[in-house]
């Protein structure tokens, strides 16, 4: 059916253009615009008025519908009375009139209305982040494109959250549910871009949701790093390696930080007969705590336990434990440190076969096997290292039996390395440490590579001492700041935290040396170079201390007490005391079988875990002295 036409007033527009054009038509169209202007002006105040009255009215209303119905006879009959007085008291109705005016005019203001969404600048980093996406999670035949180029962020981005300088706070995204999100590789990937496009320098946390199909990226401040060594509240059994973010662990601790206590989310790791990961490995580049995080697991593990210290980097940083109650010794040298790791093993042993006959025999475990018995060793391959150059043992071999057998024996075994020493770590201590530590910077490779797992976070290039990722067996990776506790015998250790860390050492056993060797506020160092030190005396089976030293001829070690082998003179003094102590199996070679045996009597005498003490001298040598609190002296 054809169309009719339109009347021609209506198609054509000459008549109203020239009408528009009028000059009449535009005064009088100013004058109705001036006079609407002074009108609004005038009567603003009504307006407001009115349309705050508007807005109580419907709150009213909506109030009234809100209100069950068997409320709604009191209220009214309380509205009601409110009325009646209003009308009975003096000047009441005025009154009641003026507030009504006051409430509609606060209610009737204008307000600004709140700004929502994302910014320009916002949305254009949104918009490059979802482009930089597209290609990882869209796929050729996908009809319903979640990501596509120049698609709809918003369809994928789901929540966001920027902070003051715009940058992403928080960001979750829905992905296709075709993506590998249970490939690490994948996953890595969408990391990494998002690592880029986010904001580098930061650290974020990814959290996958698989079941959802949905990513939460969440940008992490800093682990605080002003908690320093302190008595920490824990069990016996358990160690505070430091401090985590607070929903990544479900405990607190209160510590104290400067002048505040506060609660902090700790790393606990439990070591004993209960433990599923006995023994630790640390690993890291050097210079980024690995020496201070042993120190504190040293000055923990000194509260109910002995401790055992070979410092195979020699640079001395375990001074202050040296003559300690509970430090068995403190080892720097090779001939020093195969002879006490030899004992720690005969130890070992020993402990598991007195418990076996006790439990045999229906008695609980002896006395000296239940006092827990750590193994600290910091650098070992650097000794492993001088022991292939001198054709003698790693001293790492000695660590079998204790990682093997320690958790029955109440022994924990604690290993701190550097990343470039790694392949020189003997098998049985990457096997048997399942509690592990990465500290310093380290690629998501490094840290899987130690951890097992990579973090779930992206490790930043820059991080403080202290800082890095801890993993108890197959637990998810904690980011870790462990706390402060430096040496107190260093210089460059302030006053306040030299105190902190020496008021928790146990006492002295053995009387400081002379010339302020002992001297607790560690100003005085003594500066004496390893070869000097092993000149000293024998070693056991004869062998010349020097010898043991050799690998470290000529250099400086800045230790203030040079600490050396634990059978010097005495020979094997400790070990066949242990030995002798428990009597063997029918069949079985005894501990003082395998080590020297050369312990006297009165050794023989000495109860094991009672004062058993690796003596250190000033000149480098060191007896295994028992009980008696005699300090041994080279030139003496
Ligand atoms: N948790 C920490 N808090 C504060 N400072 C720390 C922390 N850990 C280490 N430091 C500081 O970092 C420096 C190096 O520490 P440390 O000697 O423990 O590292 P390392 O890895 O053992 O290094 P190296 O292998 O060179 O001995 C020291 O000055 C120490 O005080």
């Amino acid at each position: 059916m054809a169309r009719r036409p339109l009347p021609r007033i209506l198609t054509d527009s000459a008549p109203l253009a020239r009408m528009a054009n009028s000059s009449s038509l535009a005064r009088s169209r100013e004058l109705a615009r001036t006079a609407a202007d002074g009108a609004s002006d005038v009567f603003h105040p009504l307006i407001v008025i009115g349309r705050g009255l508007r807005r109580l009215g419907a709150a009213g209303r909506g109030r009234w519908m809100e209100t069950p119905r068997e409320s709604r006879g009191p209220m009214a009959f309380f509205v009601g009375a409110c009325v009646l007085v209003m009308f009975l008291v003096p000047y009441g109705p005025l009154l009641a009139l003026i507030a009504v005016m006051g409430a509609g005019a606060w209610a009737g203001r204008e307000r600004t209305p709140v700004e929502t969404g994302p910014g320009e600048a916002e949305r254009e980093r949104l918009t490059a982040l979802y482009e930089a996406l597209v290609p990882y999670f869209s796929a050729e035949g996908d009809t319903g494109l979640l990501y596509a180029h120049g698609g709809d962020w918003e369809r994928a981005f789901t929540e966001y959250a920027f902070d003051e300088s715009g940058r992403i706070e928080r960001l979750q995204l829905k992905y296709p549910a075709y993506f590998t999100d249970g490939e690490d590789q994948a996953r890595v990937r969408i990391e990494q871009v998002l690592y880029a496009k986010a904001g580098r320098g930061r650290e974020y946390h990814f959290g996958w949701d698989e079941l959802t199909n949905q990513l939460t990226l969440t940008a992490l401040g800093a682990l605080p790093a002003d908690i320093v060594a302190q008595r920490f509240v824990t069990s016996p059994g358990e160690t505070v390696l430091g401090f985590t973010d607070p929903d990544a662990v479900q405990r607190t601790l209160p510590v104290t930080a400067g002048e505040e206590t506060r609660d902090a989310p700790p790393v606990v790791w439990r070591t004993g007969q209960r433990s599923t990961e006995p023994h630790l490995l640390v690993l890291g580049q050097p210079g980024t705590g690995a020496t201070t995080l042993l120190r504190s697991i040293a000055v923990q593990a000194l509260q109910d336990g002995d401790v055992l210290i070979v410092d195979g980097g020699g640079t001395g940083e375990y001074g202050a434990l040296a003559g300690r109650r509970g430090v068995l010794g403190v080892e720097s040298g090779l001939a020093g440190a195969l002879a006490a790791l030899e004992w720690a093993s005969h130890e070992t042993e020993r402990r598991l076969i007195a418990a076996n006959r006790a439990r045999q025999a229906g008695r609980p475990a002896p006395e000296d096997t239940r006092r827990p018995l750590w193994i600290i060793a910091d650098r070992p391959t650097a000794l492993a290292h001088v022991a292939v150059a001198e054709g003698r043992e790693d001293p790492q071999q000695w660590l079998q039996v204790p990682l093997r057998h320690g958790r029955a024996a109440l022994v924990t075994v604690v290993v701190a390395d550097q990343f470039e020493s790694a392949e020189l770590l003997s098998d049985p201590v990457r096997a048997h440490t399942k509690a592990r530590v990465v500290l310093g910077p380290a690629t998501a490779e490094e840290v899987r590579a130690v951890l097992g797992a990579p973090p779930h976070t992206t490790p930043t290039a820059h991080v403080p001492p202290g800082r890095g990722y801890a993993r108890l067996g197959s637990a998810p990776v904690l980011r870790l700041q462990v706390p402060a506790t430096p040496d107190p015998l260093d210089d460059a250790t302030g006053q306040p935290l030299r105190e902190a860390v020496l008021a928790l050492l146990p006492e002295r056993t053995v009387p400081a040396d002379d010339g302020g060797a002992g001297d607790e506020t560690g100003t005085a160092h003594e500066t004496v170079t390893a070869d000097g030190a092993g000149a000293a005396g024998p070693v056991a089976g004869g062998e010349p201390e020097g010898a043991a030293g050799s690998g470290d001829a000529g250099r400086p070690v800045n230790i203030r007490k040079s600490t050396t082998p634990a059978r010097a003179e005495a020979g094997a003094a400790a070990e066949p005391t242990r030995a002798a102590e428990a009597p063997e199996p029918a069949g079985r070679p005894t501990p003082a079988g395998t080590s020297s045996g050369a312990g006297t009597p009165d050794d023989a005498a000495e109860p094991v875990g009672a004062g058993a003490r690796v003596r250190t001298v000033k000149d480098g040598a060191s007896r295994a002295v028992n009980g008696s609190p005699e300090t041994v002296r080279a030139d003496g």
